[in-house]
């Protein structure tokens, strides 16, 4: 068995001084969990900017991405507009969480220092760009958006087939009105 990694060691300053630390709920977790600052209640569609209380100081060559929590999602249908939020290294200011109510009937409520969202650390390349008339062939060339398959079908209707190239279900919200 290989030895666990040593964790990176990253400079952290509290904005709110009451704040909790960012913190792994398990040793193998990728993101350590960021808290809300700021209680705050957002209606169907709503969005606002959520303060987390603290800031960093990444060294060069890292990056943090804001990841939302899947449970939030799942149970009230919480996202984030720029998801993932990208935390630049020279970055000092207050880690910000925009975030947005996309149940389309219940209002979801804030409270200060709830856990809302993960910060997960990574390296990061930078890449010096060279301008080329042609790029080198590859075997997806151009294809995307769906050039393989296996996605949902606009409009609810389905072949009865499962898996494989069928398409999910868009449903208008037209439909039967
Ligand atoms: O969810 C986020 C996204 C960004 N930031 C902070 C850290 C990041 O380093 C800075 C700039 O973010 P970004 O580059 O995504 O925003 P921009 O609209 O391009 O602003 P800028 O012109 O300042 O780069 O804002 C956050 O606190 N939360
Ligand atoms: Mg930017």
């Amino acid at each position: 068995m290989s030895s666990p990694l040593s964790p990176l060691d990253v400079l952290i300053r509290r904005v709110d001084p009451e704040v909790p630390l960012p913190s792994y709920a398990h040793p193998g977790d990728a993101g350590a969990d960021l808290v809300t600052c700021e209680a705050a209640v957002l209606a169907p569609g709503e969005r606002t900017v959520l303060p987390t209380g603290i800031s960093v100081a990444l060294p060069d060559g890292y990056a943090a991405f804001v990841h939302p929590r899947s449970g939030l999602a799942a149970r009230c249908g919480v996202a984030f507009v720029n998801a993932p939020g990208t935390i630049d290294a020279g970055y000092r200011g207050e880690i910000k969480v925009i975030v947005v109510n996309l149940d389309p009937r219940e209002s979801v409520r804030f409270e200060r220092f709830d856990r809302i969202a993960q910060l997960v650390v990574q390296k990061v390349e930078k890449v010096r760009f060279h301008e080329v008339a042609e790029l080198p062939g590859s075997a997806r060339a151009e294809g995307g958006f769906g050039s393989t398959g296996g996605h949902a079908a606009v409009g609810g209707t389905t072949d009865g087939s499962t898996g494989g190239n069928r398409y999910a279900s868009v449903v208008s919200d037209r439909e039967g009105q």
